[in-house]
């Protein structure tokens, strides 16, 4: 069992600087430390996690043929149902789970990005306006976190304000179902999150970290507490202060629901080391092309539309290009 850090964000929404500031050396001492970590706060509104643990099991209980109305593969902006077999970490292996991916709903033809569009919402009354009603509260806790992070790095506390104009962050609502006869196959194969953080939420155990000795731990949930997780971009901002831990969902045992929402910065946003006058120990990326690249390399509609063509991925890095490499079991 991982023994991850507990950090309590509730003095991030505190007027007084030196709260804030006293949270920012907690998330950085964890994340330093760890990578991994739990929170809560005050801020954290339960009865929104409640409700989307609602509409993911109304919705998913509904018919293949009814989800794949909504097939993420007809969007033109990676949003909508991602059915069993549809992402491939490893070579040869799909993940034992199903999808419903959105984004940041972005209706204006102009500035319109592979993960930024009009989001494709199902024909299920309720479904939208509770799944919104999240999103925009993480959006609005991720928007406090950055604000710590930027005080922990030594920035402007406003610093990435600017960079997060239309962030194409994600959530996403998957449930694992129970087989008992696909013990071997992985839930969500190995792998770090593309994005700067992840907040997640879980309804059962079942994620696993790679620790420093390369085995994997699991991360047990905790009453009240959110699960956090730094990925490969914030990695690359505090110059590897911060380390992508690779983790994995293995061996589902009960059915299970979790809604990772990956806090990104704007597509456009150049991510490059912001730490003062450390030499830098990353080449500069950017963000949205980095998300998209990854993505594409893992769902099967994508790698379909770049085998016929239709699809050219410019920069793209290999899927394990950050965090600690993986440990000794595998996938
Ligand atoms: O299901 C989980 O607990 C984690 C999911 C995950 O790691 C991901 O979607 O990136
Ligand atoms: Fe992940």
């Amino acid at each position: 069992m991982a023994v991850l850090p507990f950090v309590d964000i509730s003095m991030l929404a505190s007027d007084s600087r030196e709260d804030r500031l006293g949270v920012a050396r907690a998330l950085d001492r964890a994340c330093t430390d760890a990578g991994f970590l739990y929170i809560g706060g005050a801020q954290l509104d339960w009865a929104l996690f409640r409700r989307l643990v609602a509409r993911a099991e109304a919705y998913f209980a509904l018919d293949r043929e009814v989800k794949m109305a909504n097939y993420i593969g007809h969007s033109q902006n990676h949003s909508g149902y991602v059915p069993v077999g549809e992402e491939q970490f490893g070579a040869g292996t799909s993940d034992l789970k199903e999808a419903y991916d959105v984004n940041r709903d972005y209706p204006w033809p102009e500035g319109r990005r592979p993960l930024l569009g009009p989001n494709n919402w199902p024909q299920m009354p309720g479904f939208r306006e509770d799944v919104s009603a999240y999103y925009r509260h993480l959006t609005d806790i991720g928007g406090q976190i950055f604000r710590a992070f930027a005080l922990a790095l030594g920035l402007e506390e406003d610093h990435f304000d600017a960079h997060r104009r239309n962030p194409p962050s994600q959530l996403r609502l998957i449930h694992y179902p129970f087989d008992s006869s696909a013990q071997d196959r992985p839930g969500i194969g190995a792998h770090t999150d593309y994005e700067c953080f992840t907040l997640l939420f879980a309804t059962a155990a079942g994620l696993q970290i790679l620790d420093r000795k390369g085995d994997w731990v699991d991360v047990p949930l905790m009453d009240g507490a959110m699960i956090m997780n730094i990925g490969d971009m914030m990695e690359i901002l505090s110059n590897g202060r911060y380390v992508a831990t690779t983790h994995r969902v293995k061996k589902v045992a009960q059915q299970r629901y979790a809604f990772p929402f990956f806090h990104a910065c704007d597509y456009d946003y150049v991510v490059a080391p912001l730490v003062g006058d450390e030499a830098p120990r990353y080449a500069p990326l950017k963000g949205g092309e980095h998300l998209f690249n990854q993505t594409a390399q893992t769902f099967a509609y994508l790698k379909r539309r770049i085998a016929k063509g239709e699809l050219v991925l410019a920069n793209a890095m290999p899927l394990d290009s950050f965090g600690r490499r993986q440990g000794p079991s595998g996938a």
